[in-house]
């Protein structure tokens, strides 16, 4: 039986190059994790891939939840968060599927929060200049320049807002009112982040570097895009009138 203090969520959409992968080196890693894959019904059958290994090999430390389509990343991981929050789990963590987040950093991520008291632990790209591997030069300046902006815009002091590799303690996620978290891409990860911020958790960053997908496409859209644009200006006014919740110990 593997028992774990942490869970790995990883959304999941058209991701059969590197589903297999993607658990076999989590769960090569000295610390065990658990993994919840949640799948938006992708056409490609990924979610067959992660019926077969639980059945074969990883039935106690692999879990998944099949949604029916394609509904954001955003509600993809707050599904993930009520599932895990209904278990033991204490650290909860985001990643993306494609290895563009290096399962390898997952312990640095754990050290944050388990050893060194964060709340929430963000594999940031941007601490030390800009840790980008083969993204196309438009979207590393839209990316570097947007954590830029967020930061102008609300005064958190996080330089990688966008990062969707990030550990929660569980009292995190017990205290955000995930039915005021509104946006699903981009968006979505930098409200997650200032809500955090707001309600007074403490943010760490570790420096990871972010390596574009070999296998499968993003998801990403202009749309997503323009959500985060005009989002951040959205959560800065919000956040003059909000009540924040008090922690939740
Ligand atoms: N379940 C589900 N999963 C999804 C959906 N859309 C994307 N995913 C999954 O979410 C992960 C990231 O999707 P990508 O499409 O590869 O995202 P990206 O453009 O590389 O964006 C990444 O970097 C951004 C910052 O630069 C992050 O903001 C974002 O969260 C993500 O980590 C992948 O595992 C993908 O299969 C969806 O609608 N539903």
């Amino acid at each position: 039986m593997h028992t774990s203090d942490s869970i790995v969520i990883i959304p999941t959409y058209n991701e059969k190059e590197n589903m297999e992968k993607i658990v076999r080196a989590v769960f090569s890693l000295e610390k065990c994790f658990h993994i919840l894959v949640i799948d938006d019904g992708s056409p490609d059958g990924t979610a067959d891939i992660v019926k077969r290994l639980m059945r074969d090999e990883f039935a106690d430390r692999l879990f998944l939840v099949e949604r029916t389509g394609k509904l954001g990343l955003g509600t993809a991981y707050i599904a993930g968060f009520k599932w895990a929050l209904e278990r033991d789990y204490e650290y909860i963590f985001e990643m993306d599927a494609d290895f563009s987040h290096n399962p390898n950093d997952l312990p640095r991520l754990y050290a944050a929060c388990h050893d060194e008291g964060a709340d929430v632990s963000v594999g940031s790209r941007y601490i030390t200049g800009v840790n980008v591997v083969n993204w196309p030069m438009g979207r590393v300046l839209m990316s570097y320049f947007a954590s830029k902006y967020v930061r102008f815009v609300t005064g958190i002091s996080v330089n990688d807002t966008t990062a969707g590799f990030v550990c929660y303690r569980r009292r995190v996620l017990q205290t955000l009112e995930f039915d005021k978290i509104r946006f699903k891409g981009y968006a979505f990860q930098i409200e997650m982040k200032y809500t955090a911020y707001r309600i007074g958790f403490k943010i760490k960053e570790v420096s990871v570097v972010f390596v574009n997908r070999k296998e499968g496409t993003s998801k990403m859209s202009g749309g997503i895009f323009s959500e985060a644009l005009f989002g951040v200006m959205r959560l800065r006014l919000d956040g003059w009138f909000r009540k924040y919740p008090k922690i939740k110990n």
